[in-house]
């Protein structure tokens, strides 16, 4: 979906006109109400309307490149922080969208959250029609240690149903949506009114009586069950006359295979109308489901948000002059190498955290430097004086220089084996070389501006390339060609990196966004927003599991890749950061900034 396709949607939830056509407007052509809340929110679809307010598919503005995010606006401006903190809480499960922010505007209350891509169960069941039963079982697995954590926060969902699960890539990839009818146990309300209570068709019979108990949600996410297996409305699957299921009748199930007579047991007990029968707790069911199948069930825990805090910064004795470009590791983790405008290379000693020299050649600013991967001795610098030179560290001398660009070395990276260098440069093309000899290879050119930023595949021969025209190219090195072009970000493309599995590549620029693109059919798999400026620096964790941005907003961020979350942000620099880099065990993160420092963080 994109802004420019569609209509705009007014706000005012007794507007009798809300479709907008005109999508400058800044108000209603009807009504005259808002149709940018905040400055920077554009609603673009009604999702659902319900007993305590509206939910909007909407465009974010505030990023460079809109982003689609979901505005519920509650008919009352409530007034409990405490209530959008246990939310925030909440939302820190990888399967329970994440709270972008919650204001109060035109006497409404918003509250702004991350929009999963994907199909919610209803629609799902409508385009494939029922489920089988071990795709039911992959949903119970999925969906009942979300049910646990969530009422381990003291919580009851109270409106669980196929609308509100949204399944991301696969079934065992589901997210639980629409706390608004939630309840806080210890209290009368949590969001909304208490006459709040979910939808009819799903809910236990002691929450149509006003008291839910957490073992309701279990009863509505049974009831789902019997409707994702059967095709048929819940209402029609219960005989009011002798209050009891007859969903058997229904389902198309001889019960011979063993998955289909283990889940019947378990459905039986979830959709128990009686408190005494059914599973009490999602553990107890979880706990039945693994003893039936004699297998453990994996539990997706939300990250722990991690606490790093500086552990040193590095500040030249001599002074640095200018501010940090670009900051190298060497392989063995013990030298520090930085390159700043003042023409210099500082190789600082981790063992002491100290300045041990200073290396002078470059005639101009030096933009980039890489380590041997296997040589902790040999360093390569590149420099807006279109030169890249190769220093013996033990030497301290310079083994040779290689001329060839037009324009300034941006970017410098050793390929796994140690048998490439390839430099990206402002002249717009890549360039490979022989390290030992400094003969030139080849020549990628493709790139309609100066490239920022490349990166070796560390499982395949293939380099990625970023440049300022926005785009991003995969070259395959066996036949030097380009293999595609990968398109999205809405500003020039700054750092690159692929994850140490090869499974992803990382990308960051202008447009303040970091794209996550699966490196099997190079699609764009999301894309992380939190940067309020440019992302100027990308590394990944040695497990790949975290990624580490750096930016222009001064910050340093760690986002928990498989859920797009962000796990802790390091601030302490006074400018921009225009570098990160992580030790291959993973216990320090480096960041270097304009503000002429290095830090060192370390985890709590
Ligand atoms: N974060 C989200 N990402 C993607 N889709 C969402 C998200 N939140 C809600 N939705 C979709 O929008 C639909 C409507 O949202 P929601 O259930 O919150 O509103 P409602 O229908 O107005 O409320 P209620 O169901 O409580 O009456 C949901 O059923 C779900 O499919």
């Amino acid at each position: 979906m994109s802004l420019e396709g569609g209509n705009l949607i007014c706000f005012n939830p007794s507007c009798n006109k809300p479709q907008n056509y005109d999508r400058n407007s800044l108000t209603c052509q009807f009504c005259g109400f808002t149709l940018l809340l905040k400055n920077r929110y554009r609603a673009v679809k009604v999702l659902g309307r319900g007993g305590f307010g509206q939910t909007f598919l909407a465009f974010d503005l505030a990023e460079n490149s809109p982003t689609l995010c979901v505005i519920k606006q509650f008919w009352q401006v409530l007034d409990r922080g405490d209530a959008i903190d246990k939310l925030k809480e909440l939302a820190k499960h990888p399967q329970i969208p994440a709270v972008r922010e919650s204001f109060a505007e035109n006497g409404y209350f918003y509250l702004v959250q991350k929009y999963i891509t994907g199909k919610n169960l209803a629609i799902l069941l409508g385009e494939k029609g029922q489920f089988s039963a071990a795709e039911v079982w992959q949903i119970l697995e999925n969906l009942l240690p979300v049910l646990q954590f969530i009422h381990s926060h003291q919580i009851i969902h109270r409106d669980i149903k196929p609308e509100n699960i949204i399944q991301r890539k696969s079934l065992n990839d589901l997210f639980l949506v629409d706390f608004s009818a939630a309840k806080l146990v210890t209290e009368t309300s949590f969001v909304v009114p208490e006459t709040t209570i979910g939808s009819a068709e799903y809910a236990a019979p002691e929450q149509v009586r006003g008291e839910a108990v957490f073992s309701s949600d279990l009863y509505s996410l049974g009831v789902i069950c019997l409707n994702l297996l059967t095709g048929i409305r819940p209402f029609h699957l219960f005989d009011l006359a002798n209050n009891c299921w007859v969903w058997r009748n229904y389902w198309l199930s001889d019960l011979t295979s063993s998955v289909e007579y283990d889940l019947a047991q378990i459905l039986d007990r979830l959709i128990e109308p009686s408190l005494e029968k059914r599973f009490p707790s999602a553990e107890v069911a979880l706990t039945e489901m693994q003893k039936l199948r004699g297998k453990k069930i994996p539990i997706s825990v939300p990250p722990p948000t991690q606490t790093w805090e500086t552990y040193a910064t590095l500040v030249g004795d001599g002074g640095i002059f200018s501010g940090i470009n670009a900051i190298a590791l060497s392989p063995d983790d013990k030298m520090l190498a930085s390159v700043s405008d003042d023409r210099t290379i500082c190789l600082w000693d981790i063992s002491t955290i100290k300045e041990d020299y200073t290396i002078k050649g470059h005639t101009g600013k030096v933009k980039s430097v890489a380590f041997h991967p296997h040589s902790p001795n040999i360093l390569a610098s590149g420099s807006s004086d279109r030169q890249i030179k190769l220093w013996d560290l033990q030497k301290r001398e310079e083994i040779h220089t290689i001329v060839g660009h037009n324009n300034s070395v941006n970017a410098l990276a050793f390929s796994p084996d140690g048998q490439i260098i390839a430099s990206g440069s402002a002249d717009k093309t890549v360039k490979l070389w022989h390290p030992e000899t400094g003969e030139q290879i080849t020549t990628l050119s493709g790139a309609k501006l100066g490239i920022n930023a490349i990166a070796f595949s560390p499982i395949s021969p293939l380099l990625a390339s970023a440049s300022s025209d926005r785009i991003v190219q995969i070259w395959d090195l066996i036949k030097f060609e380009l293999i595609c072009t990968l398109v999205g970000h809405t500003g020039g493309v700054r750092a690159i990196v692929f994850s140490p599995d090869g499974k992803l590549l990382a990308t960051g620029g202008e447009d303040r966004t970091i794209r996550l693109w699966d490196t099997t059919n190079w699609q764009c798999n999301s894309i992380l927003s939190g940067h309020p400026w440019l992302v100027s620096a990308l590394t990944f964790s040695p497990d790949s599991q975290i990624l580490i941005s750096g930016s222009w907003d001064k910050t340093v961020k760690l986002w928990q890749v498989s859920n797009e979350k962000e796990i802790a942000m390091l601030v302490g620099h006074t400018d921009l950061v225009s570098c990160v880099a992580i030790f291959s065990d993973g216990s320090f993160i480096a960041s270097g900034s304009q503000d002429k420092t290095i830090k060192l963080y370390k985890q709590n």
